[in-house]
C-alpha cells in the first residue's frame, strides 16, 4: 500500500495535474515531462513503463543531460566570443609560412623547448643530417665487422636512419607554452595551397601556418621569440657555409626569399687549407673586405657607381677556384648562392629574379662559365645573309627541299623554346639596372680565353685572379698541411693595398676599426690581417685517441694502421716535405691531383715520400699520351 503511494507521489511530480487513479485531467501545468512528451514521440509510454516497472524516473536522467549540453553549447559559444573578442583586442599574433626558413628556425627551436617537449600532442620527424652534421664520432654507431683480434674491418652504415633520434615537434593544432616569463599560444595548421604548375597543370599543396599570438596589443614579444629562435638556429652554425642553390621551378615562381633555398651546409674552409700565393690570396681578401665595409657603400652611393663587384677565378681544373671562394665565404660569413647557367628550365626573367632575391651581402657562384652555352643573339645582318636550306631559287623548289626548310622551321623553334640564357640576358642580370647591389659574384672558369669580352669588362669582372698548377712550395705545404695535426693560426701580413687605397681615398672615419669580423680596413699602411677563426668543430684529438674510433660504447682500433704522425717531429715532417717536393715537377700536377694521392696515404707521410717517385712517372707517362686514365694512384 504504502509502494503504490509513494509512486502515485512520483507519478504526481512527473505529471502534476494527471490523475492515473481516476484518469481524470486537472489544469494543464508545463513540467519537464509534459515537454519531453510533447517533443519526444513515444517519451511518455516509455518514461511510465520505467517508473512502474523500477520506480525511476528517467525525466531526470534526461533534463540533467540536456541540461548539461544547453549549458557546454553556451559556455562554448561565450567563450569563443569572448576569445575572439580579447584575440582582437587584446592578443597580438604573427604567422610565418611554411615558405619561409624563419618556420624551420621556430620548429627546430619550439623542438628544443621543454614545454612543448612535455606536451601530450607531439610530432615525430626523423631529422636527416648530412655527414657534416652528426654532431661527433661517437653519435654515430655503423655496425662493425670485426677481425680475429678485434680489430674493425668494415663499417656498415645501412642502420643509421632506423636508429637516428626522432625529433619531437608540436603536433597540427593549438599549443601553449611560457617563454622568459611570456604566455604565448601556437597554431600550427595545413593548408592546401592551389598551384598552378603551368602549361594548364595545377595541384593541391600542403603548406603549413604557424600562428604565434601573447596578450598585449603588440607583436613585440613575438618579434623577440622569432629572434631567439634564429639566434637559437643559428647558434650551431656559426662556423658554416650555408650554400643556397635556385628553388625548383615551381617554387621560385612566386619570388621572395622561397626562390632560394639551402642544399647544404658545410663547416667553413679556413683560408690557410687554401694553398695559394699569399700575395694573391691577400688580395683578393683585403679587396672584398673593403668592399664589404658599409662605408664602402655609402662611398659607391655618393659617386653614382653600382655597388657591384666581380671576380674571375681562373685556371686549370683542381687548382683551387671553388675552394677560394668557399674559404672566402667563412671569412666573411657570407652565404653563397650557386646557379648553374646550364640548367635548361632557367630563364633569364627567372634568373633576374632571382639575383632581385638576394640577400643584402652574399656570394654568387657562376662555376665553369665558359661552359654554360651562353647565346649570342644572332645579328640581323646574320640572319639575311645565312641562306636556308631550299632558298636556291624558285625554279628548282621541290617537295624534298620544302620538307627539309619545314623541318629546320621547327628545330629552329624547339631550340628557341629551350635556349634558356643568351649572353646578352646575363650580362643585364650581373649589371643592369635592376640588378641587386652588395653581393660578391664569383664566376669560375678552366678557359678564359673563351669567355666573351664583354663579360669580363671592367664593372662586371673587377678583380681577375688567375690559378696555377702546384709550384713545389704549394706541394711541400700541401704535404705539410696533409700530415700536420693543427697547425697554429698563420698571421697574413697585408702589405700596402695599394689598389683599394687609390681607388677608395675618401674613407675615413671607420677606416683604422676592425671590423667585427677582425679583419682592419686599409689605410695605405702596412698592418696585420688575421683572418678570424673559422671555428671548424674542432676535434682536438690527442695522438692517443687517434688511433681509436667508439663503436657502439666500444673504442676499437680504426681500420687503418695506427698513425705515425705522432711519431714524427715537426722537424722531421718539414725535411720529407721538402724531399716530397722536389720529387714532383713544378707546374705539372694540380693541387688536386697532389691532394688525391696523399688522400691514399693519408696517415703516412714516410710512404708517399716512398711512392711519389713511382706515382710521378706514371702520371707524366699519362699526361704525355694524353690519356685520362691512371695506372698508378
Ligand atoms: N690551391 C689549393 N689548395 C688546397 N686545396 C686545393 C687547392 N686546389 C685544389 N685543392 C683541392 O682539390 C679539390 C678540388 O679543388 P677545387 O674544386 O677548388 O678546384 P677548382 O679549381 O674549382 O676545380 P674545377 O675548375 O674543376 O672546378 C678540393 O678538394 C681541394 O681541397
Amino acid at each position: 500500500m504504502r509502494q503504490k503511494a509513494a509512486i502515485n507521489q512520483l507519478l504526481e511530480t512527473a505529471f502534476p495535474g494527471a490523475n492515473p487513479e481516476n484518469g481524470t485531467s486537472g489544469p494543464t501545468a508545463i513540467s519537464p515531462t509534459t515537454l519531453l512528451e510533447t517533443f519526444v514521440p513515444g517519451y511518455g509510454p516509455i518514461h511510465k513503463f520505467l517508473l512502474y516497472s523500477f520506480g525511476f524516473d528517467v525525466t531526470v536522467l534526461v533534463t540533467f543531460g540536456v541540461v548539461c549540453w544547453l549549458s557546454a553549447r553556451i559556455f562554448r559559444s561565450t567563450w569563443g566570443i569572448v576569445h575572439s573578442l580579447v584575440s582582437a583586442n587584446y592578443m597580438a599574433e604573427i604567422t610565418v609560412s611554411s615558405t619561409d626558413e624563419i618556420h624551420g628556425h621556430l620548429i627546430a627551436f619550439l623542438a628544443h623547448q621543454y614545454k612543448i617537449n612535455s606536451s601530450r600532442r607531439l610530432m615525430a620527424e626523423t631529422p636527416s643530417k648530412s655527414a657534416w652534421e652528426l654532431d661527433s664520432e661517437e653519435t654515430e654507431t655503423p655496425e662493425t665487422t670485426v677481425d680475429a683480434e678485434g680489430n674493425i674491418k668494415w663499417l656498415n652504415f645501412s642502420n643509421q636512419e632506423a636508429k637516428s633520434q626522432p625529433r619531437f615537434t608540436p603536433a597540427i593544432g593549438s599549443h601553449n607554452f611560457w617563454h622568459k616569463g611570456t604566455y604565448f599560444q601556437l597554431r600550427r595548421k595545413e593548408v592546401a595551397m592551389f598551384d598552378e604548375l603551368g602549361g594548364g597543370a595545377a595541384a593541391f599543396k600542403d603548406k603549413e601556418l604557424l600562428t604565434l599570438s601573447c596578450f598585449g596589443r603588440t607583436t613585440e614579444p613575438i618579434k623577440k621569440l622569432i629572434q631567439h629562435a634564429k639566434a637559437h638556429y643559428h647558434l650551431g652554425h656559426n662556423a658554416k657555409t650555408v650554400i643556397k642553390r635556385p628553388a625548383p621551378k615551381d617554387m621560385r615562381r612566386f619570388g621572395g626569399r622561397g626562390s632560394w633555398v639551402k642544399i647544404a651546409e658545410r663547416p667553413c674552409r679556413p683560408m690557410k687549407t687554401v694553398v695559394l700565393d699569399e700575395e694573391r690570396k691577400l688580395d683578393v681578401l683585403s679587396d672584398i673586405n673593403e668592399y664589404l665595409n658599409p662605408a664602402t657603400a655609402r662611398w659607391y652611393a655618393n659617386r653614382g657607381i653600382p655597388y657591384r663587384r666581380g671576380y674571375l677565378f681562373y685556371g686549370p681544373p683542381g687548382t683551387g677556384k671553388t675552394s677560394l671562394t668557399f674559404a672566402l665565404a667563412g671569412v666573411f660569413g657570407l652565404d653563397i648562392h650557386v646557379v648553374s647557367l646550364l640548367e635548361p628550365t632557367l630563364t633569364e626573367e627567372e634568373l633576374g629574379m632571382l639575383f632581385t632575391n638576394l640577400p643584402a651581402r652574399c656570394i654568387v657562384l657562376l662555376e665553369d662559365i665558359d661552359t654554360a652555352g651562353l647565346i649570342r643573339e644572332p645579328s640581323d645582318s646574320d640572319e639575311k645573309n645565312a641562306p636556308a636550306e631550299g632558298e636556291q631559287g624558285s625554279t628548282d623548289f621541290n617537295v624534298a627541299n620544302l620538307t627539309k626548310a619545314l623541318k629546320k622551321a621547327n628545330q629552329l623553334s624547339e631550340e628557341e623554346k629551350k635556349k634558356g640564357i643568351s649572353l646578352s640576358g646575363l650580362l643585364n642580370i650581373i649589371d643592369g639596372v635592376a640588378s641587386h647591389e652588395g653581393r660578391v659574384l664569383v664566376m669560375t672558369t678552366n678557359h678564359p680565353e673563351k669567355l666573351d669580352d664583354a663579360l669580363i669588362r671592367p664593372g662586371r669582372v673587377d678583380h681577375q685572379v688567375a690559378f696555377s698548377n702546384a709550384t713545389q712550395t704549394q706541394i711541400k705545404e700541401l704535404f705539410e698541411r696533409m700530415y700536420s695535426n693543427d697547425l697554429p693560426r698563420t698571421k697574413l701580413i697585408l702589405s700596402s693595398p695599394q689598389s683599394s687605397t687609390k681607388a677608395l681615398p675618401t674613407i675615413v672615419e671607420d677606416e683604422k676599426k676592425p671590423l667585427s669580423n677582425g679583419l682592419a680596413i686599409s689605410n695605405g699602411k702596412a698592418y696585420t690581417l688575421t683572418p678570424p677563426d673559422t671555428p671548424i668543430t674542432a676535434t682536438s684529438v690527442t695522438p692517443e685517441e687517434n688511433g681509436k674510433m667508439v663503436t657502439n660504447g666500444h673504442a676499437k682500433t680504426s681500420i687503418e694502421k695506427p698513425t705515425t704522425q705522432a711519431d714524427i717531429s715537426e722537424s722531421e715532417l718539414h725535411e720529407i716535405a721538402q724531399k716530397f717536393a722536389h720529387q714532383i715537377p713544378n707546374d705539372m700536377f694540380s693541387p688536386a691531383e697532389i691532394q688525391g694521392f696523399l688522400l691514399k696515404r693519408k696517415k703516412d707521410p714516410r710512404r708517399a715520400l716512398e711512392e711519389v717517385g713511382v706515382w710521378v712517372e706514371g702520371m707524366v707517362d699519362v699526361k704525355r699520351k694524353g690519356g685520362k686514365l691512371v695506372s698508378v694512384q
